[in-house]
């Protein structure tokens, strides 16, 4: 049997929050974080609220400094470690090898929708039809009527713009795609489209780090729970 190697591998990763308005307040919330994620297999994070899930994700992603530890991702034919990368690499790991589908949609003011999702298409090279053509389709598959797709999703309804959001997160093939409660805000017939794109792009080869409430979603398509409740540091004793 041939073993490929994981499209993420945390390996001992810790963080600690300063909280600088609080006389540089110290906050231990993760010490030795450790989990892979095989290429088609979808790994969820699992525990507490507070317990450092999103923290883990945003770190993975680039969005927070990680204090120690190492975090790699298959990268152009090797491992980019995105503890220690520096930014102009962790942007170039952005666009070719990890998508994110986060809760809520930040979208650049003024953009159509189709706009929004063709984006990465175009930063990956697709010419300007070809990347609203795949837009769009996307936009269908998701039940978003074809009158809305020229409008920017700013006035878009919750679910309407978490929908653009999964749109514009699965328009590019990447090798780790991170989604941060993908369904929150979905009905169960969108939630159903969502879980049967996830189910095909885990059969494509991609790795997949989850965070996700819903257990039916969690169900279809959880390969591993992480508990990370585990990776708590010790409480220091009151004195
Ligand atoms: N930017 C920050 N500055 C200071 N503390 C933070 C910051 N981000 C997160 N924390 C703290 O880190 C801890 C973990 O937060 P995190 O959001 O990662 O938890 P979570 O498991 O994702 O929770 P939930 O399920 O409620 O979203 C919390 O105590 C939180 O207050």
């Amino acid at each position: 049997m041939t073993h490929s190697p994981p499209v993420l591998s945390a390996r001992d990763v810790a963080k600690t929050f300063t909280l600088h308005l609080q006389g540089s307040l110290q906050l231990p919330v993760l010490q030795g974080v450790s989990f892979d994620v095989p290429a088609g297999r979808c790994v969820v994070l699992g525990g507490d609220s507070g317990a450092g899930k999103s923290t883990i994700m945003k770190m993975v992603y680039g969005s927070y400094l990680t204090d120690s530890g190492s975090i790699l991702l298959a990268h152009r034919e090797g491992l980019l470690d995105l503890a220690t990368a520096p930014p102009r690499q962790v942007l170039a790991a952005r666009r070719e090898s990890m998508g994110y589908v986060s809760q809520f949609l930040r979208a650049v003011p003024r953009v159509p929708a189709i706009d929004v999702v063709a984006e990465p298409l175009l930063d990956n090279g697709a010419s300007r039809s070809q990347a609203r053509e795949q837009a769009g389709a996307l936009l269908s598959r998701l039940s978003i009527p074809e009158r809305l797709w020229e409008l920017p999703p700013a006035t878009f309804s919750g679910g309407e713009q978490q929908r653009v959001n999964i749109a514009r997160g699965f328009a590019t093939f990447t090798p780790l795609l991170l989604l941060d409660e993908p369904t929150a805000s979905l009905d169960a017939r969108n939630r159903g489209v969502v879980i049967e794109m996830i189910r095909e792009r885990l059969s494509a080869g991609t790795g997949m780090l989850a965070i996700c409430h819903d257990a039916q979603v969690r169900q279809a398509v959880a390969d591993h729970i992480v508990d990370v409740a585990g990776f708590a540091p010790p409480r220091e004793e009151a004195p």
